[in-house]
């Protein structure tokens, strides 16, 4: 028998709450930084209609190598190739400088997949949501601008891939002057 919502699509919901249980946001409040990776995974199923399940269950993961002790070969295991692929696709190289992981993003974009394109829209739109509204811990107002024209260039390359999410993302640049 088929449920809705599928039991591995729990299961990874289950994951990622307990792989990012001791992470915070650096937001003031200091969120629990799972509620992030909820936040992506539901842009994209209510805000920009994906049904593709192995996108919505990524978008749990798509920090979970990137910034806890998950491996891709805990993820491919627990939930199959096609989940882990998108992973890998959005999971930065944590030892790279700063810089140049910021660098890669940009230059990264345009070559990703369709469906990995969606959770890094989906991503930097949390991302921005919460810097419309907060300032990071330690950071300076510099800092946070540089956030926005820095996530333009990402978005930039990742035009053409889902309307309501770029019309979304817009309207944030443009409330910052940078469209
Ligand atoms: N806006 C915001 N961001 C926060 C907050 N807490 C943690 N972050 C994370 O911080 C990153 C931006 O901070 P930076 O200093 O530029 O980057 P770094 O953490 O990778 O060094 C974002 O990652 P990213 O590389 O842009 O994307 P990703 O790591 O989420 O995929 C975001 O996920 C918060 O309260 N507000
Ligand atoms: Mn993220």
């Amino acid at each position: 028998m088929t449920t809705y919502p599928s039991r591995k699509f729990m299961e990874c919901l289950q994951y990622a709450a307990l792989k990012h249980r001791e992470q915070r946001r650096k937001d003031p409040q200091e969120t629990p930084y799972v509620n992030h990776v909820i936040n992506v995974s539901t842009i994209l199923s209510v805000e920009a209609c994906i049904t593709d399940e192995a996108v919505l269950m990524a978008a749990l993961l798509h920090d979970v190598v990137e910034d806890t002790d998950a491996t891709f070969v805990d993820v491919e295991e627990l939930f199959g190739a096609d989940v882990c692929g998108l992973v890998r696709e959005v999971t930065d190289d944590k030892s790279l400088e700063k810089q140049e992981r910021k660098r890669l993003q940009i230059v990264n974009a345009s070559k990703s997949s369709c469906r990995a394109k969606l959770i890094k829209l989906a991503d930097k739109l949390d991302n921005l949501r919460d810097l419309q509204v907060n300032t990071p811990k330690g950071w300076t107002e510099e800092r946070r601008e540089q956030y926005f024209i820095w996530a333009k260039q990402v978005v930039d390359n990742l035009r053409g891939t889902n309307v309501n999410l770029e019309l979304k993302l817009d309207e944030i640049f443009r409330q910052r002057g940078l469209l």
